[in-house]
């Protein structure tokens, strides 16, 4: 049936690590005509640009280091046909690959932790909504950055699906880490993610649960259309 809608929302998508928020909200984009925005690799751009710079190293970070950085760090996105979904780029450069690393991924989530990096990209990801027809994941979506999003979910899956679903994504694209590695950094990171003291992971009270263990992805867009639709379609529903 054709999405024949009356007005644009927003669609925010919160969850728990690697139970396919990004392919999900992907596949929503496309299928509606949104823009889709994965925040978490924002704050993967803004860890890889500190490893660089020294203010990541040895497994620590030195905030006031990175902090005074954040006016260095400017994050774009330019959509990718063939990917269908949009590249980010660090300061000019395409870091859609590097960004996705064991590496970078053990230390994301104390970068995250950072009230001041959360701030500005926080601002960003609200001017990149500011219009609505946008679809964003991340862990404070439906929280802290869209509080007024008009359909919201919170996603997640059985951490052992989640972590076999990593390490087969890692393993297809040739990167040596072993399905231990990646479980524990689920956990770590999962753990980190809602104690963190600023804008924990957590679920907000109007979302709605999703958990995808044992579902497809055609099964999560049956699910999801049936929602959107009744948001964004109900005047022309009641004719
Ligand atoms: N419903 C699903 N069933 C099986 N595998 C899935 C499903 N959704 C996503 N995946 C796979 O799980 C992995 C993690 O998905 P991703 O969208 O990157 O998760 P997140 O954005 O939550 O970290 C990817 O390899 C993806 O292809
Ligand atoms: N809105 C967001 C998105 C991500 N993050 C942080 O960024 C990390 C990486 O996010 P991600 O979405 O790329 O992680 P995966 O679920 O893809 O493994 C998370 O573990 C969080 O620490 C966050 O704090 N807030």
């Amino acid at each position: 049936m054709k999405y024949s809608p009356t007005k644009k929302i927003v669609i925010a998508i919160d969850g728990f690590s690697s139970c396919g928020k990004s392919t999900f909200a992907k596949e929503i984009a496309a299928r509606i005509g949104y823009v889709f925005i994965d925040t978490g690799a924002m704050y993967r751009a803004v860890t890889l640009y500190g490893l660089r710079h020294g203010a990541v190293q040895d497994g620590d970070v030195n905030e006031a280091l990175l902090i005074a950085m954040l006016p260095e760090i400017e994050i774009t996105f330019a959509f990718n046909s063939e990917r269908g979904a949009s590249d980010i780029f660090l300061n000019g450069e395409n870091v859609e690959k590097r960004i996705r690393s064991i590496e970078v991924s053990d230390l994301v989530s104390k970068v995250s932790g950072i009230a001041a990096v959360r701030e500005q990209l926080v601002r960003q990801q609200q001017q990149l909504g500011r219009q609505k027809g946008i679809v964003m994941d991340g862990r404070d979506i439906g929280t802290v950055v869209f509080p007024d999003a008009e359909l919201k979910i919170f996603m997640t899956a059985d951490p052992a699906i989640r972590a076999q679903r990593r390490y087969k994504e890692l393993e297809a694209k040739g990167e040596k880490v072993s399905l231990e590695e990646v479980e524990r950094n689920l956990r770590e990171r999962d753990h980190a993610d809602q104690t963190r003291a600023v804008s924990p992971l957590r679920q907000a009270e109007d979302a709605v649960v999703l958990d995808n263990s044992h579902m497809t992805l055609p099964e999560q867009m049956d699910w999801v259309m049936r929602r959107i639709e009744k948001i964004t379609c109900a005047p022309c529903t009641s004719k």
